[in-house]
């Protein structure tokens, strides 16, 4: 279970990163989505024992962030956004290094890198320098090592990032398979609605919607979107939702596209979600 109260983050220079944020999940991939700038780096370090809030508490499967955080460290796996290979290493060097440190044994630590290498697609490159591989490749090595964790917990945050389409299905496909749960971080729609179970809408600081994607949809249930013509505004594009059985109406002269997570979005906020 992960749970916060009252979770409040204000840096130095008085930005308020996170307002007042109360959840609890216990599902096994709990997706953080929202812009950047909504928080969800600031959340994420919080609820990893990276970073201190300034009030509120938080608990992982039961455990206090502050006053356990060495609990909290022993069953979590944080792989932070800007997480990059060394060079010179190897994904196998990577993973034999991330095993030993978390105290495997270093029998342990190969028979395990080679499972999760195979697993992950990176075994006919496991002894090829990182600076040698492509950037999803390169990222890969960082979700084989928190596939070998083992972890309770897995914090990720926007491992796709910046990742060809195709590299972003691998990495899907691969978290998809984890036992761990899965804390992720991102600002694209297509992955929270691929993976998530449950979802915690983050927009300046603040929790704007939560719940799994057919509860929070549910608002929108019986409309379609159409661009082109209405009241909202989004850039410079006008959106309008209508019920399903007008779209016909709207066909040939207008786009008409099934309702997202991004519309759900644009109605509590007024803006794009993936303007990034
Ligand atoms: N060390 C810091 N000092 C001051 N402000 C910060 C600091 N780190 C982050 N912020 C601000 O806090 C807010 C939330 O940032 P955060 O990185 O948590 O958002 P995010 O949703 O993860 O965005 P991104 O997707 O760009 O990483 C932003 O306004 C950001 O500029």
């Amino acid at each position: 279970m992960i749970e916060t109260i009252n979770l409040t983050k204000i840096y130095k220079d008085g930005t308020v990163a996170l307002d007042n944020i109360s959840f609890s999940s216990n599902s096994r991939v709990l997706t953080l989505l929202g812009r950047n700038g909504a928080g969800k780096t600031t959340l994420t370090r919080i609820l990893s024992t990276q970073l201190l809030p300034t009030r509120g508490e938080a608990y992982i499967e039961g455990y206090h962030i502050v006053k356990d955080a060495n609990k909290v460290r022993k069953i979590i796996t944080s792989i932070p956004q800007e997480a990059q290979p060394v060079g010179m290493a190897s994904p196998y060097e990577h993973l034999i290094m991330f095993l030993t440190a978390k105290g495997n044994s270093l029998s342990e630590a190969e028979r395990i890198s080679r499972d999760v290498l195979k697993e992950v697609g990176l075994w006919e490159s496991k002894d090829k320098p990182s600076d040698e591989l492509s950037g999803g490749m390169k990222r890969k090595i960082f979700v084989a090592m928190a596939l070998a964790s083992n972890s309770e917990v897995v914090f990720l945050d926007e491992p796709t990032t910046g990742l060809d389409p195709y590299s972003r299905t691998e990495i899907w496909s691969i978290l998809k398979t984890m036992k761990s749960k899965i804390v992720l971080t991102t600002h694209y729609m297509e992955e929270a609605e691929e993976l998530s179970d449950d979802i915690i809408l983050l927009h300046k600081g603040k929790i704007i919607a939560k719940g799994t994607i057919d509860s929070l949809l549910y608002k929108l249930k019986d409309k379609v979107r159409v661009e082109g013509v209405g009241d909202i505004k989004v850039g410079r594009l006008r959106i309008s939702y209508v019920d399903k059985e007008d779209a016909s109406k709207y066909l040939g002269k207008y786009v008409v596209k099934p309702i997202t997570l991004e519309d759900l979005f644009i109605l509590y906020t007024g803006e794009s979600l993936e303007e990034n």
